[in-house]
């Protein structure tokens, strides 16, 4: 993956995100098998997709004690992955676990899946932050916070949103890569998403790859929507 447009495939079926992949024709895309897809189909989806040439972020967001996510992520290793994440908020010793676990799992010769943590989620605003979290910090001094933790439990980058990628390149180097969803173009429903950025202004403000979900797959014309961000995503390359 090379600043990457992820396509996050959320659908509830597997024939949906056949029919939107086929619109797309033979070129191998950047695409995100999350929670709703690996329930349903598990481990299959992977290999599906792996077999047309398509770069796979499998976002599982992994958040429990530190035996447990190393365990799981040695398992995922498995798969035919290129990204993967966990929480941040499970702690440094979570973090390392996973990458160990990675590590563990990936086969000798092989290069492990490149491993990010979730920071805050681009749905949480500042008044969810302070009032229901009861974190009282700023949200970018929270993500960079969060930031530095990955980057020392030895994780590659972070989610988080593009308005907050600027602080983190301060803190953690711009080496560290920062996947950013929470991406819309103006006129697109902002659905439950808080911190919104363009794709454009995602690049200026220096993320590596950005994340499109509904954008992209609700649209009328998905691949027009997605040459479209693309455009846009590579407007300030
Ligand atoms: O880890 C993620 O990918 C993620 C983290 C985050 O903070 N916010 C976020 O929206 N995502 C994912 O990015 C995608 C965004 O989808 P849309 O809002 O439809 O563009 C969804 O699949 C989310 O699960």
């Amino acid at each position: 993956m090379q600043h990457p447009l992820i396509i996050a495939l959320d659908f509830d079926s597997r024939v949906k995100r056949q029919h939107f992949l086929e619109g797309f024709g033979e070129e191998p895309l950047d695409l995100k098998i999350g929670m709703e897809g690996f329930y349903r189909e598990g481990a299959t989806v992977i290999e599906e997709l792996k077999q047309k040439g398509h770069r796979i972020f499998l976002d599982l967001k992994l958040h429990d004690i530190p035996n447990t996510v190393h365990q799981a992520m040695k398992a995922l290793a498995n798969l035919e992955i290129d990204l993967v994440n966990v929480h941040a908020a499970g702690g440094q010793k979570m973090m390392s676990a996973a990458r160990e676990g990675l590590e563990a799992g990936t086969k000798s010769g092989q290069n492990r899946p490149k491993l990010i943590g979730v920071t805050q989620l681009t749905s949480t605003d500042d008044q969810m932050l302070s009032n229901e979290l009861l974190i009282q910090q700023p949200m970018d001094e929270v993500v960079a916070h969060y930031a530095q933790m990955t980057a020392q439990s030895g994780l590659d980058g972070i989610v988080c949103s593009a308005l907050e990628v600027q602080k983190v390149h301060e803190v953690c180097g711009t080496d560290f890569l920062t996947v950013t969803p929470g991406i819309r173009m103006p006129e697109d429903d902002k659905g439950d998403q808080h911190r919104i950025v363009t794709p454009a202004q995602a690049r200026q403000n220096g993320s590596w790859g950005i994340v499109v979900g509904r954008s992209i797959t609700q649209a009328n014309d998905p691949l027009t929507a997605y040459q479209k961000m693309k455009q846009e995503w590579e407007r300030y390359a």
